[in-house]
């Protein structure tokens, strides 16, 4: 084995962990793949691990923590959050809760415009690793960047996830407009003034606003608003269609974080009093409190104001 060949761990064998450790092998790094199916404990698996990177939707982030915070890991072996997620009832980002189960050892956050299916076909893209530990956010960028793969160092780790954990709710209004086919002028004023309210959520969290501009923002909102391979616009395009969400979400492959996003966002700005219009009609709607003609228009016929 070469002298540069890490020890990767990925946990959660979903579209985007199966995603992740095509791109880790690929640069001919050792890699394995950890989930609730495999023989080995987690404990056993990630003993001689350089990275331990969970890929895990939001609902496991907290079990795999805990079961990780018992085991016996290399001194320096660097955490990697791929999740895009708010843990309901702490209303913690996935970091948040990484931070504070395992303190001690570097964490980076992974996020960009990264559809997985597309990163499996081989096809260009890029992504962001954000840390407030430089050399660990430049160790995870080696590891992952390849000719396929540009991978960005950021420090603002809390701003790069939570512009893909709030995108999602959006994809699905974007979604549901295109559903509707309410046309590329509805679709481009829906996602600039969802930007807008993004910011504004990140800024609470203690974001700085120019991460949303970045990849990890504005990026990763236009890749999953324009893209069917999105599972969020999946279910807001289904919803368009007349299915229920319970319909929509059984017919998505995989996990549509945004539904249980909208929730946990709708309660941290009703707390905080942040104006999330689109996010607001966004979970009324899957709340089944209003029609998605209701919510047009409700998106339309409110007050009158400067843009800025
Ligand atoms: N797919 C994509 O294009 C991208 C997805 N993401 C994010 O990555 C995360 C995972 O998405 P994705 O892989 O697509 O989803 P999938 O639905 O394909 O897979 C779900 C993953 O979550 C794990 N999981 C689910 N419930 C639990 C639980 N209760 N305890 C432990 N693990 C659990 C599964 O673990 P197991 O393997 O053990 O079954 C599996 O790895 C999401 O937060 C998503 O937003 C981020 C970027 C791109
Ligand atoms: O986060 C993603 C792309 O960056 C994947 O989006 P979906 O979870 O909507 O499929």
């Amino acid at each position: 084995m070469k002298s540069d060949v890490k020890n990767v761990t990925i946990i959660g064998s979903g579209a985007w962990g199966s995603a992740l450790a095509t791109l880790v092998q690929t640069n001919q790094h050792h890699v394995q793949i950890w989930s609730r199916q495999s023989q080995l404990s987690l404990a056993e698996m990630v003993s001689n691990s350089d990275a331990i990177v969970s890929a895990v939707s939001i609902k496991g982030v907290r079990t795999i923590a805990e079961k990780l915070q018992t085991a016996k890991l290399q001194p320096n072996a660097v955490l990697v959050s791929a999740t895009k997620g708010l843990e309901p009832v702490t209303r913690q980002t996935p970091s948040q809760i990484w931070r504070s189960l395992i303190p001690d050892h570097p964490l980076v956050v992974l996020s960009g415009p990264n559809l997985s299916k597309e990163i499996m076909m081989g096809q260009p893209a890029a992504t962001v690793v954000a840390s407030t530990d430089a050399s660990a956010a430049q160790f995870i960028q080696n590891i992952f960047a390849s000719r396929n793969f540009r991978v960005y160092t950021n420090s603002d780790p809390i701003g790069v996830e939570l512009g893909g954990t709030l995108k999602n709710v959006i994809a699905i209004a974007v979604g549901a407009c295109d559903g509707l086919n309410l046309g590329t002028n509805a679709k481009s004023a829906l996602i600039t003034r969802s930007l807008i309210e993004i910011i504004r959520v990140g800024v609470y969290f203690g974001a700085q606003p120019e991460t949303f501009w970045g990849l990890s923002g504005l990026g990763d909102l236009l890749a999953t608003c324009n893209s069917n391979l999105s599972r969020n616009y999946q279910v807001g395009y289904a919803i368009a269609q007349g299915k229920s969400l319970e319909e929509a979400i059984t017919n998505v492959q995989g996990t549509a974080e945004g539904v249980n996003t909208a929730n946990v966002l709708i309660e941290i700005s009703d707390r905080e009093k942040i104006n999330v219009p689109v996010s607001r009609y966004v979970y009324r709607l899957l709340q089944g409190e209003i029609t998605l003609q209701q919510a047009v228009e409700g998106l339309m016929e409110r007050d009158l104001k400067p843009e800025n």
